[in-house]
């Protein structure tokens, strides 16, 4: 899929990177690949990452030799044990010197060791490494000095080794083991512990720990602030480092460079800049930085970053969530309540964060999308999305260019309501004859109807059949927004969001209470779903607290 999917691109500037050679509709499935080299955080299995005290199973096994490396079993140590005798790592850590001089870049020097590990011979060695700007400037947190020294504890540990008898190896010279460690700097995508898959099922947040990994096709894309492409990881035991799968969450047109984003889509212009330019050495030109930067938004750093602290949780679990294959329309959910729980409480929604979000919202809506094609139906909180942009969509064509609009316009990016316009034909070619149901059900406001639905949910949750308690449900819901929203004369304003949203959700917890007894609460829309109701409970929860804290 990857080679007929994309091509390698000369870049004028010098070095490559990833185009697209067809049209890729969002939502595709580009490529799932291993790690070339993967380095763990502490207290962690050196092969899969596992963290240890919460592994429960198998006896940690350590490393005879150096005694500071664990595996988390036997068999992880058996697949990892030449790999880390081999690169020189087992060298390395008997070193207390090398371990004092160079402690804040151990890890880095690691993996660059496996890298260069697993290099030999192999294409790796030519990715880009901005050596001699890394070298001379240093990246945050890194001083040039310090380089140059975990340079040398490298090539001294691949110096101990007997690398002739190996005979795939070649000995490093100094200037190699620096362009390794340059290499690890400029291409290692970092894992972060919280988004290890089906964190509820699988014992919880955290059970794997955070990692510095290196993919050989994720290396070749370049970034943007806007991306077209997300990346996620799955941690599997026993297996080196986690794979990585990467996803098209916009339609990409053949041609067009396919980017992933190096930095915080959330943070704001400058912050962005700033890291790209001191740890990926480049000034970003992305169009969304150029349009940011021309319009530099009043007041979007302070004011808000305690809405984006909290705001941020949320929409990365979303995106991430975009990925669980069997969740896809949970994703949907979460991107949603996060976009919803912002609106309802009031965040300035004239910053750039809130396109970047309704964005998430409707890549979310096309996976999701996607797996409705594959059998899964479409959740009730897809429509949510669904009501919500058309009620923007409404005041927009109506003319009455809500603040939403005219700020976005005035920041010449395209509005949300553009967003959600999008996110809603796009379910609307894919699930007409579910939808034509909602729509007509929600076009009415008559009290006999919401009661036919009512009892329509009685019977339907009667019969099990969540498919259909999903729908009635929503069906309420919708009305619920209907009146809420259209009982106002003025402005969909936050407030009137707010007040629909909240009339809903008490609706909905009054169906679910008395169809299910107490406790059964929508905390999250997603909770309709039956395939994922456990698994995506914790991550609503999390979703749930980093609203809470806005
Ligand atoms: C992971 S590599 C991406 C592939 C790389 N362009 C190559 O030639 O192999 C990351 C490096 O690519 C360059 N790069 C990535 N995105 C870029 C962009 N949008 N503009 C300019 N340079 C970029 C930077 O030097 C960055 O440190």
């Amino acid at each position: 899929m990857w080679a007929s999917c994309s091509r390698r691109e000369a870049s004028p500037a010098g070095g490559s990177f990833r185009v697209a050679t067809q049209l890729l509709p969002a939502g595709w499935l580009l490529l799932k690949e291993d790690a070339v080299a993967c380095a763990s955080g502490p207290g962690s299995c050196r092969n899969c990452c596992i963290l240890l005290q919460v592994q429960d199973t198998d006896s940690p096994a350590a490393c005879n030799r150096c005694r500071m490396v664990l595996w988390c079993s036997d068999i992880c140590k058996k697949s990892d044990f030449l790999r880390h005798m081999q690169c020189g790592e087992c060298w390395l850590m008997l070193q207390s010197e090398a371990r004092a001089e160079i402690q804040d870049l151990l890890q880095e020097a690691c993996l660059a060791l496996r890298l260069w590990h697993a290099s030999a011979g192999s294409t790796t060695r030519s990715l880009c490494s901005n050596e001699a700007l890394l070298m001379s400037q240093g990246a945050p947190g890194i001083l040039p000095e310090q380089l140059q020294v975990a340079a040398k504890w490298m090539q001294a540990s691949i110096g101990h080794l007997d690398v002739p008898s190996w005979d795939h190896l070649q000995p490093a010279s100094a200037p190699d083991a620096a362009m390794y460690l340059c290499q690890v700097i400029t291409n290692s995508l970092e894992v972060m512990p919280w988004i290890a898959p089906a964190p509820a099922l699988e014992g919880g947040r955290g059970r794997f720990s955070s990692a510095a990994v290196i993919y050989r096709h994720a290396s070749e894309l370049n970034h943007s602030c806007s991306p077209n492409v997300i990346y996620n990881f799955k941690h599997r035991k026993g297996q080196n480092g986690p794979q990585m799968a990467l996803r098209s969450i916009k339609p990409v047109a053949a041609g067009e460079p396919l980017t992933i984003s190096y930095v915080n889509v959330l943070a704001p212009v400058s912050e962005r800049q700033g890291s790209l330019c001191a740890r990926h050495k480049f000034n970003c030109t992305c169009e969304r930085c150029c349009k940011e930067l021309a319009a530099q938004p009043s007041g979007s750093g302070s004011a808000c970053q305690s809405w984006l602290g909290g705001l941020q949780d949320g929409i990365h679990a979303a995106s991430m969530l975009l990925f669980e294959e069997d969740d896809a329309a949970g994703a949907h959910a979460q991107a949603l309540q996060t976009w919803c729980a912002a609106v309802a409480k009031g965040c300035p929604e004239t910053h750039p964060m809130m396109l970047e979000l309704s964005g998430v919202a409707r890549s979310a809506a096309c996976v999701c999308a996607m797996h409705q094609k594959e059998g899964h139906h479409i959740s009730a909180a897809a429509w949510w999305a669904m009501r919500l942009s058309q009620g923007l969509q409404l005041k927009h064509d109506q003319g009455q260019q809500s603040h939403f609009d005219s700020s976005a316009h005035a920041h010449g990016m395209s509005s949300p309501a553009q967003h959600c316009r999008d996110a809603s034909e796009f379910l609307q070619q894919l699930s007409e004859p579910h939808l034509a149901a909602i729509q007509q059900c929600s076009s009415s406001r008559n009290p006999e109807q919401q009661q036919r639905q009512q009892q329509q949910f009685i019977h339907n949750q009667q019969n099990e059949s969540w498919d259909k308690v999903a729908s009635a449900t929503a069906s309420l819901s919708e009305v619920a927004a209907c009146q809420a929203g259209c009982s106002s004369d003025n402005e969909l304003t936050p407030a009137v969001l707010s007040q629909a949203i909240a009339m809903c959700m008490a609706k909905a917890n009054r169906l679910l209470q008395a169809a299910y007894g107490p406790g059964h609460e929508v905390l999250e829309m997603a909770s309709f779903l039956p395939y994922q109701v456990h698994a995506s409970q914790e991550l609503a929860m999390q979703i749930c607290q980093a609203a809470s804290i806005i």
